[in-house]
C-alpha cells in the first residue's frame, strides 16, 4: 500500500509522525506492505515553491491509495494573505476538489473514563456515538466568490447528483449502525436546503430500513449539547458539518481526539486527517494530542486498505490508554505527544 504524507503546518508535522509511526507499528504486526512518501504541502509548501499544492504533491496524492494529512495553516500566512500570497488552506480545498472527495466522515464517541473531560453533565454525554457526513466538494466553499473591501460574495450552490451521492454515504453508514439517519439543513430559509431536503428523502426510498429526520441547523447545534446520545448518523452540508464536528468533538472530550476519512468514488484514493487544525498556540511544544491523526490512520487501513483486523487494533489501543489515564494537556493532563506515542504502541 502506498500512502503519501502531508505532515503540513503548525501541530501537523507532530501529530503527523506520530501516527505515522503507529501506522507502520500496525502494519508490521499484520504483514502489510507499507510504502510511504512525504510531500509538502500548505504553508510548507508556500515556504518552499510558492505553491500551497505544488503539481508534484497533487500527482503524489493522485497516484497513492491514500493520503495522511497533519494540518495546514497559521498566522504568518494568514498576514501574508492580506498581502496577496496565497493561503495554506486553499491548498487543501484544492487537494479535495481534485480528489473527488465528497463525503468526510467524522466520527466522535464517548470513550471510557473521559466522561470528566466532557464539559457535559456524564448523564447526558453517557453513549454518545455520532458519525457526522460531511458534505465536502460543494455548497460555500466551492461556490463564486467575489471580494471587495466594500462588498463581498460567497455563493452557495449544490446540485441534485452532489446531494444524492452523500446521501448514499450516509443511508449506507446508517445501515450498518443504529439505522438512524438524521439530515441537517436550514430549509425554513435556503433554497439549496430545500433541495437538499427533497433529494435525501428520495434517496431514502431505497433505504426504507434506515429511519429519516430532518433537523435544522441552529437546533441540531443545541440538540448536540443537551442530548447528543440520541443521534447515529448526521449527513449536511460542507460548511454545517465543518462547524457540527468541532462541536461535537469537545462534547466527546477535546478535537484534539477526531479524526476523519474523506472519501470519493470507489477505488479512488482516500484523505485522512484529524479534524483539528494547526494549533499555533501549542506548536513546537511537543503537547499536541496525537489521537486524533492516529485514529485518521486507523481510518485509512479500514477504508483505504480494507484491513479491518489492522484499523480495529489501533482503535482498541487508544481506548485501552485513554481508558487507563492516558492524558494530554487538551484532556486536563500532562503527558505529551511522545508519551502518547508510547503509550499507543505498547498497547498495540
Ligand atoms: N484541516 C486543516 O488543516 C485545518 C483544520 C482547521 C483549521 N485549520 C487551520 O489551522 C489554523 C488554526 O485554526 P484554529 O485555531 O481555529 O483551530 P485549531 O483546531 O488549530 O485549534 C483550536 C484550539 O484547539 C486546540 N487544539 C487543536 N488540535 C489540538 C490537538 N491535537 N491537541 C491539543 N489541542 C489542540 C488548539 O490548541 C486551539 O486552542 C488556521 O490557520 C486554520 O485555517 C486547518
Ligand atoms: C482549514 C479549513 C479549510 C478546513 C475546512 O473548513 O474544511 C478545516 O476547518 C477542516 O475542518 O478541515
Ligand atoms: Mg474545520
Amino acid at each position: 500500500m502506498k500512502v503519501v504524507i502531508l505532515p503540513g503546518d503548525g501541530i501537523g508535522p507532530e501529530v503527523c509522525e506520530t501516527a505515522v509511526t503507529v501506522l507502520r507499528a500496525a502494519c508490521a504486526s499484520s504483514n502489510i506492505a507499507l510504502d510511504t512518501e512525504e510531500h509538502a504541502f500548505g504553508g510548507a509548501a508556500i515556504d518552499q515553491y510558492g505553491d500551497p499544492l505544488p503539481p508534484a504533491t497533487l500527482e503524489a496524492c493522485l497516484g497513492a491509495d491514500a493520503v495522511l494529512l497533519g494540518a495546514v495553516g497559521g498566522p504568518r500566512y494568514d498576514e501574508a494573505a492580506k498581502k496577496g500570497a496565497p493561503r495554506p488552506e486553499a491548498g487543501l480545498l484544492a487537494l479535495r476538489r481534485e480528489m473527488g472527495l465528497f463525503a468526510n466522515l467524522r466520527p466522535s464517541r464517548l470513550f471510557e473514563g473521559l466522561e470528566e473531560a466532557s464539559p457535559l453533565r456524564k448523564s447526558v454525554v453517557a453513549d454518545t456515538d455520532i458519525l457526522v457526513v460531511r458534505e465536502l466538494t460543494g455548497g460555500l466553499y466551492f461556490g463564486e466568490r467575489e471580494e471587495g473591501s466594500d462588498r463581498a460574495l460567497d455563493r452557495l450552490p449544490y446540485s441534485r447528483e452532489e446531494v444524492e451521492r452523500v446521501a448514499r454515504t450516509a443511508f449506507e453508514a446508517a445501515r450498518g449502525r443504529k439505522g438512524l439517519l438524521t439530515s441537517v439543513d436550514k430549509a425554513n430559509v435556503l433554497a439549496t436546503s430545500r433541495l437538499w431536503r427533497g433529494v435525501v428523502e428520495d434517496v431514502h426510498k431505497s433505504y426504507p430500513d434506515v429511519r429519516l429526520e430532518h433537523v435544522l441547523v441552529d437546533a441540531m447545534a443545541m440538540h448536540l449539547v443537551t442530548h447528543p446520545s440520541r443521534f447515529d448518523v448526521v449527513v449536511t452540508e460542507n460548511l454545517f458539518g465543518d462547524i457540527l464536528s468541532d462541536e461535537l468533538s469537545a462534547v466527546v472530550g477535546s478535537i484534539g481526539l477526531a479524526p476523519s476519512a474523506s472519501l470519493g468514488e470507489a477505488g479512488k484514493p482516500g484523505l485522512y486527517e484529524p479534524i483539528h487544525g494547526s494549533a499555533p498556540d501549542i506548536a513546537g511544544l511537543g503537547i499536541a494530542n496525537p489521537i486524533g491523526a492516529i485514529l485518521s490512520a486507523a481510518m485509512l487501513l479500514r477504508h483505504s486498505a480494507g484491513e479491518e483486523t489492522a484499523a480495529a487494533s489501533i482503535e482498541a489501543a487508544v481506548a485501552w490508554c485513554l481508558a487507563d489515564g492516558l492524558r494530554t494537556h487538551d484532556l486536563g493532563g500532562s503527558a505529551s505527544t511522545k508519551d502518547a506515542l508510547d503509550a499507543v504502541l505498547s498497547a498495540l
